[in-house]
């Protein structure tokens, strides 16, 4: 039996316990482990914002995958309260219901924790949602390796006990790809959901929604219905809606066939309609073009985009793993919008004659500045111009 050599200096309920990250191709990073002692498999991926782990990790987009912070200390400002909701209804700092990436990889792990709004530490919000965690891990080199190789599956071990790294090689190769997964019946609300009391209102078709998103579209003055991912369009139109979002969300587009062929309808309709990150990629392959996966995507929040409209560069925070095909655009009725400035990946589709536009990046983010709060407003300016029509 292989184990692990890093022995616990001192046991806790939260952290100090035995941990182990193992990838793919056989590299292992052993650490501490802290949060919920469990073994879990999910696709190792990392972001290089330096705050913002209570909103990363409530992210649906990130279900399935294991994500690493390549800040090197986490966790100083603590965890609010979980279930604080404002006037909608809507949890306030938390994208979500729960924590929805698989496990947490750190380098420094803060034990303690310092803010006004805090109601737990990191290792302790970690082990209520059951949760495994790691720290003492060299990010960086973890981080190399996935730029040079490629995002790949992973084993995250969390025990109070020893563990056996043989083993755990074992259970990685049997557990079922990020890839192969589907993830839309565990991130989407089961039944509409309004927000709201305007007699105007934006249906946002669920595909694992960010709370953000949400809260941005009711900012504009919108009452918003939050719709399963699968529903029709004749059941989204009896809401008699202004406008649609296609929301972010987890894994592959292409599996979300159902809301491809709702976008579809869409686009033949010309609803004022905004796609957004999964939802972008959904509406350009509705409208004819492709997506790929990119070899370790854009995670972060200082990605700037070029939009190609004005030749302006926005600070843009990003969350994807794939991406759409620019060459693919060229036989659709989509133009390029925004463009990554590092890479020149798409980062925003426009349609040429149609009120459908979409972005790649999260307009709805804010890790500092609110740089891209115009995308929403762009989707009510198409509102106007529908409205103006009628
Ligand atoms: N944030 C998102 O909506 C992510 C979209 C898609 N799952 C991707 O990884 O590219």
């Amino acid at each position: 039996m292989q184990r692990v050599s890093r022995i616990p200096t001192k046991k806790s309920k939260y952290a100090n316990k035995f941990g182990v990250l193992i990838l793919e191709d056989g590299t292992v990073f052993e650490g501490m482990g802290f949060g919920y002692s469990t073994s879990v498999f999910g696709e190792a991926v990392f972001n290089t914002g330096m705050t913002g782990y209570i909103e990363a990790l409530t992210d649906p987009s990130y279900s399935g995958q294991i994500l690493t912070l390549t800040y090197p200390l986490v966790g100083n400002y603590g965890v609010p309260d979980p279930t604080a909701k404002d006037s909608d209804g809507i949890r306030k700092s938390f994208e979500s219901e729960k924590i929805q990436a698989r496990g947490l990889v750190v380098h420094e792990l803060s034990l303690t924790a310092s803010h006004w709004n805090l109601a737990m530490t990191l290792d302790e919000w970690l082990y209520n949602e059951k949760i495994p965690g790691i720290s003492g891990i060299d990010t960086r080199e973890l981080t190399i390796k996935l730029r040079t190789s490629g995002v790949m599956m992973a084993a995250l071990v969390v025990s109070d006990t020893q563990i056996d790294i043989s083993e755990v090689k074992k259970q990685l190769e049997s557990a079922k790809k990020y890839n192969d997964e589907e993830f839309m019946n565990a991130v989407s609300t089961k039944e509409p959901q309004t927000f709201g009391t305007e007699s105007e209102s934006i249906v946002v078709i669920d595909t694992g929604v960010k709370n953000a998103i949400l809260r941005n579209i009711r900012s504009l003055g919108y009452k918003v219905i939050k719709v399963p991912w699968n529903y029709s369009l004749e059941k989204i139109m009896s809401y008699n809606p202004k406008g649609i979002v296609f929301s972010n969300g987890p894994g592959d587009p292409i599996k979300c066939v159902e809301t491809m062929n709702t976008a579809k309808q869409v686009i033949e309709k010309n609803i004022p309609t905004l796609g957004i990150c999964l939802g972008a990629q959904i509406l350009g392959l509705a409208g004819g073009a492709n997506t790929y996966k990119l070899k370790y995507g854009h995670r972060g929040q200082n990605k700037s985009c070029i939009n190609l409209d004005n030749d302006q560069v926005y600070v843009t925070s990003q969350n994807h793993g794939y991406c759409i095909d620019p060459e693919s655009l060229k036989n659709t009725d989509f133009k390029l919008w925004f463009t990554n400035a590092d890479d020149k990946t798409v980062e925003g589709i426009k349609h040429k004659q149609k009120k459908i536009i979409a972005v790649q990046f999260h307009p709805e983010a804010s890790p500092g500045p609110f740089d891209c709060m115009f995308i929403f407003e762009e989707l009510k300016k198409l509102i106007g111009e529908d409205n103006a029509k009628r």
